[in-house]
């Protein structure tokens, strides 16, 4: 790759975007000139060490160890025999690991095909571990008799054989025979299955059944192609279409019917409308299944407008407009991630049959170990979060001169659980690590938001450096993925199945729960982050203790992205550090932690990305690294402002998620999907293992916060308070009739009160969300955010005030309001830094905080600093105005 004509700007620009520094793409330029690939190369593998897996493929032959390649009970894998049984018609998938060298071609084949099958292994393994705790509801849920309906009859004793002979696989789990039920009476069907509970079978079956097509509108290359290459292994014959398919013959071929499977991205499938038409008549057409189907409703977290548009399925596929059909071509939609109001909005948009049947698994994945804990998530914790994992992945070789000085010598288990999401690991946290920008609950992009000017989103999204992984990620298109090939063919499955018995687990008692127990398994871990330039920094660190982790986001090189995901199944890489372009549709087995390392955007995006981990069924670490004195930020995107809103609820959601210290997390995410948890607790989790919290008695704390709350909203209610003794209000509806935000209130209780002079703005944050959940306080704002900000009484709340009695108001202290106690600052906030010097015991504290938590100034933000800057600026003109005034008074 030589050097390209782009300048030394745009250069820096495109990689600006990809996240790398400044300073590394300057180096690199230096290096090895104005070309992109070569630059990012360059810095790739200088900063990976030896940590980072080798790009040749050398690497993947040497790699493989023949004790690798083993059938799924031990039984070797003859490698001639598999390279020669290799069908996969195009030079595509050598194109897409190795697309520049022509001359290895022959090796190439054979290493992929061995990968490959090595893969299948993988999966099939384990099969009777599998996830499998699902349970299908048909009383509840299926809305008609299943027993009424014409079921094309012998269905299920047919794909008993097929089965075998293409997957290995025995039988059906209940909830896909029920699928199959539906379709099989050309039902439309709505699947709500967990993740890796295996719900693409449900699709592929009707394709063996039937000698018919299936159509599967799926929302990314890279799944899609996943899948192709799995069903090509397995005998099915698939293809892919769209823009990241360059032979225009296979879109005709697959037009005349000759791929069982065709996978398109709703985009495409608008677009195909009339030929699918053609093949409906001339091949027959068994099933439109619409895979990762949330994406279709504007509730969801996944937006995309095509598949809103999918209604077209409907209408141009039923008995009314095909006159050759004898029933309508049933619509098959499938995800692991909607609520109830997603679930709807799916019936509505896709317009399904009114007697769609919906079969309703358990969201539940009884063998995730889910955790929150606290962290500033930058850079100067990463020592303290990823030591453990570099105990883990790191290379001992390299790492044991690095981890002596390098590593803390905290001996904290990241995998043991800190305790309710408490803050046991990073507990000594400077009270400066709380971000007073924050108590403005992510104004800075509510702003830019809510505009609704897009010149505006732009200039947000410029001035947001570190949240880079914008639009390029959130709407995931089909260019992600630039994939070459798109054709499979069958290639005959291996013919030494070796046949697991696995049936659904026999049904346990109600309540009762097998645990998991011990250490984890091995296997590698997937770190999610919300910025691109993260992915690189922390991959970068990690690669520093000799951990193979690689960088993924959707802006670094697809060359780079592919050998990423190819050597991540191959093991060579052990952690991915990816932004949510790596999240829909990893199915890998082994998959043992997934870190959050910062808020999610939703908690569907969080369950989504959690459920890549074991789904070998084997216990498997979820763990939520999040800043928790900090209310989260939306990332920018484009969004109109129903979008906003919508983001801002999904976000709030999260963040209390995170805030939880007293609900089982499992129960907690099952019930935000509408499921009843059938079981009263994980076991697993951080809550569940450690236990809620000690209750605190917060009477006070809530009675002086309903009342200054109630007193600045006097004058709207015109009633009388009984404000307690201490407390005097001067005004009622803020100083200039504005409503005060709970930073305004929580200053005045200060001010009144000698007692709570030195309380945190936290605890009153946590404490207000009480108050709010238990209805005593509502949003004042007709805006939406994350956490309350313009607190105003309800009339319960008023209530609570007049009749207050001596009873107590035990409440479990929230993951914040425990973060305050453990924090011993009495103010958290900036903005409050002017008032209350005349106080003696605050200046004496603020001196002390000034001294010993002084931080040196190469520490700071631009962003703070600036802020301080403008503030300063700020109270310079307000104290020089009020001098001049006070002149002027005197000299009236
Ligand atoms: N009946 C079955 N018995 C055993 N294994 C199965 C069965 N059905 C599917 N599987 C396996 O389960 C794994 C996960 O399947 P799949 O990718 O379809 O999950 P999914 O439900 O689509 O998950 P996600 O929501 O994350 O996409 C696959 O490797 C598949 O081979
Ligand atoms: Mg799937």
């Amino acid at each position: 790759m030589g050097a390209s004509n782009l300048s030394f700007d745009q250069v820096l620009v495109e990689m600006l975007e990809m996240g790398f520094e400044y300073s590394s793409i300057v180096e690199g330029i230096k290096t090895v000139g104005l070309s992109i690939p070569n630059v990012v190369e360059h810095i790739l593998t200088a900063g990976s060490g030896s940590g980072r897996a080798t790009t040749s493929s050398k690497a993947s032959t040497t790699t493989m160890q023949p004790s690798k390649f083993r059938a799924p009970h031990g039984k070797a894998l003859k490698r001639k025999a598999l390279s020669s049984t290799s069908q996969v018609r195009q030079s595509s998938i050598l194109d897409h690991f190795h697309s520049n060298d022509k001359s290895t071609v022959c090796n190439k084949i054979r290493d992929v095909a061995i990968v490959d099958l090595e893969m299948v292994n993988e999966h099939d393994k384990p099969i009777s571990k599998m996830p499998d705790d699902v349970t299908v509801m048909p009383g509840q849920i299926v809305t008609g008799p299943m027993e009424n309906l014409v079921v094309m009859s012998d269905w299920e004793t047919r794909v008993g054989g097929l089965l075998q002979k293409h997957f290995g696989i025995l039988c059906l789990k209940s909830f896909q025979k029920e699928a199959l039920n539906a379709w099989a009476a050309h039902k439309d069907c709505l699947v709500l299955a967990a993740t890796g509970s295996g719900k693409s079978l449900c699709f592929q079956v009707p394709a063996l059944l039937t000698g018919k097509v299936v159509v599967v509108i799926s929302p990314l290359i890279s799944l899609m192609h996943d899948q192709c290459l799995k069903l090509a292994r397995h005998g099915v014959s698939a293809c892919f279409l769209g823009s990241g398919q360059p032979d225009n013959t296979v879109e005709k071929k697959a037009m005349r019917g000759m791929y069982s499977i065709i996978y398109v991205c709703p985009e495409t499938v608008l677009r195909l409308i009339q030929p699918l038409q053609k093949l409906a008549e001339s091949h027959g057409i068994a099933l439109f299944a619409i895979d990762e189907v949330h994406c279709v409703s504007k509730w969801g977290h996944d937006f995309r407008p095509d598949y809103s548009r999918l209604s077209v399925l409907r209408e141009n596929f039923s008995t009314s407009k095909l006159k050759f059909l004898e029933f309508d071509i049933p619509l098959m939609a499938l995800t692991a991630t909607a609520t109830h109001r997603v679930q709807e909005d799916i019936l509505k948009s896709l317009r399904m049959s009114k007697e769609t049947i919906v079969v309703l698994t358990s969201f539940f994945r009884s063998n995730l170990r889910f955790m929150v804990k606290h962290s500033g998530t930058s850079q100067a914790f990463y020592e303290k979060d990823f030591h453990e994992l570099i105990k883990v992945y790191g290379s001992k070789l390299n790492s044991n001169k690095n981890k002596k000085s390098s590593i803390s010598k905290d001996s904290d288990d990241v995998s043991s659980s800190s305790g309710a999401g408490r803050i046991s690991n990073n507990d000594d946290v400077s009270p400066y690590d709380v971000d007073d920008n924050h108590d403005d609950y992510g104004g800075r992009y509510v702003n830019v938001m809510r505009s609704g000017n897009t010149d505006n989103l732009v200039k947000g999204k410029e001035l947001s450096v570190e949240f880079l992984e914008n639009d390029n990620d959130d709407c995931q298109s089909v260019d992600d993925w630039d994939v070459t090939c798109g054709e499979f063919c069958a290639q005959s499955p291996p013919k030494d199945w070796e046949l697991s018995e696995i049936d659904d687990p026999p049904k346990e008692p109600e309540g009762s729960l097998k645990v998991l127990k011990g250490p984890l398994e091995q296997g590698p871990a997937i770190i999610y982050v919300p910025t691109r330039k993260e992915t690189l920094k922390i991959a970068k660190y990690l690669c520093k203790f000799g951990v193979k982790a690689a960088a993924y986001n959707a802006a670094l090189p697809k060359s780079h992205l592919r050998r990423v995901h190819k050597e991540f199944h191959e093991n060579t890489i052990e952690v991915v550090v990816a932004t949510i372009a790596f999240g829909m549709g990893i199915d890998k087995p082994n998959v043992r932690r997934i870190i959050h390392y910062g808020w999610p955007q939703s908690l569907e995006a969080y369950y989504q990305e959690a459920g890549r981990a074991g789904r070998d069924g084997k216990l498997a670490d979820c763990i939520l690294f999040a800043n928790l004195a900090r209310v989260p930020s939306l990332l920018p995107s484009r969004r109109s402002e129903y979008q906003t809103k919508q983001a801002y609820i999904m976000l709030s959601d999260c963040f209390r998620y995170g805030m939880n210290t007293s609900c089982c997390r499992a129960k907690t995410l099952v019930e935000y999907f509408g499921e009843e948890f059938s079981h009263r607790k994980c076991l697993l989790c951080d809550v569940c293992v450690d236990g809620p919290p000690q209750r605190q008695n917060m009477k006070d704390e809530a009675c002086i916060l309903l009342q200054t709350i109630a007193a600045s909203h006097a004058c709207s209610y015109s009633m009388d308070v009984a404000y307690d003794d201490d407390i005097h209000f001067e005004y009622g509806y803020g100083r200039h009739g504005e409503r005060l935000c709970l930073k305004n209130i929580v200053g005045k209780i200060r001010e009144q009160s000698q007692k709570f002079l030195n309380t945190d703005i936290l605890l009153w944050r946590g404490l207000s969300r009480i108050l709010e959940a238990k209805g005593y306080i509502r949003e004042g704002d007709d805006k939406t955010h994350v956490q309350i900000k313009f607190p105003e009484p309800t009339k319960l709340g008023l209530e609570f005030i007049r009749s207050m009695s001596e009873e107590a108001f035990y409440v479990y202290p929230e993951a914040d309001m425990l973060l305050a106690a453990k924090t011993h600052k009495p103010y958290s906030s900036f903005s409050e830094w002017g008032k209350g010097w005349a106080d003696p015991e605050i200046r004496r504290q603020r001196l002390e905080r000034m001294q010993v938590n002084k931080k040196p100034e190469t520490l700071r933000s631009p962003r703070k600093h600036q802020k301080r800057k403008a503030n300063k600026m700020k109270h310079d003109m307000r104290t020089s105005r009020g001098r001049l005034e006070a002149k002027l008074t005197k000299y009236k």
